[in-house]
């Protein structure tokens, strides 16, 4: 990631009360400082190896065995190491883990969402691109080729509903249904990885609680 790009994020963090970087030329041993600020205060506000778990156990959806196969390497002095880890560590499953992974995402517009018991985050994305406030024929339709993909390929359609909305939803299920199984194992690990990245965001930048496991 560019210096820049990397100190635009960092600013970010004001909102933890870390304002020294208001000054629009900073260097890299700002930036450092920085870091262990941000650091010390996640520790303080209780991110303790202990709670590790507890802040980033629902960063993949109801996989908090990603977050203790990673915990050796947090805390992190940057958010991204957190996503790399992440990233490197599904990478490195077998498929049959990984489809493992795509069945811990509730359907969207699903049984949990009709129940009420999605995770918060995943109600927030859920509710963002519009799958909360379906006509009944819109839900009809998901619900439908949701289960066609399911029958298909035996895992849940997977994709980050904050980056999409209702209608385009509908439409990539309908594609991606057209895709062999090895391609769409990855597009939907591909998507696991994006609403990942958000909700890594959520809670370092805008300080969201996350769902303990
Ligand atoms: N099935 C599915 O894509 N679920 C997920 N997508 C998303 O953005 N949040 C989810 O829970």
């Amino acid at each position: 990631m560019p210096f820049n790009q990397y100190c635009k994020e960092l600013k970010g963090i004001s909102t933890h009360k870390i304002d020294f970087l208001e000054s629009s030329s900073i260097d890299e041993r700002e930036v450092k400082e920085l870091c262990l600020t941000f650091r010390s205060s996640i520790e303080q506000t209780g991110a303790r190896r202990e709670g590790i778990l507890d802040i980033f156990g629902n960063i993949v959806e109801k996989c908090p065995l990603i977050t203790g196969a990673i915990w050796s390497k947090i805390p992190f002095q940057v958010y991204l190491a957190v996503e790399e880890c992440v990233s490197e560590f599904i990478d490195s499953l077998s498929s049959s883990g990984k489809e493992g992974i795509l069945r811990c995402h509730p359907d969207l517009c699903g049984r949990d969402l009709t129940r009420g018991t999605l995770t918060e985050e995943s109600q927030n994305e859920q509710s963002q691109a519009g799958l909360t406030s379906l006509n009944p024929m819109e839900r009809e339709i998901l619900n439908h080729l949701n289960l066609q993909y399911k029958e298909k390929f035996g895992f849940t359609f997977v994709i980050c509903a904050k980056m999409s909305d209702k209608n385009k939803i509908t439409q990539e299920l309908n594609s991606r249904l057209q895709n062999d199984p090895c391609q769409e194992l990855q597009n939907g690990i591909d998507q696991v990885k994006k609403i990942c990245h958000l909700r890594i965001q959520d809670i370092f930048f805008h300080g969201k609680i996350p769902t303990k496991l």
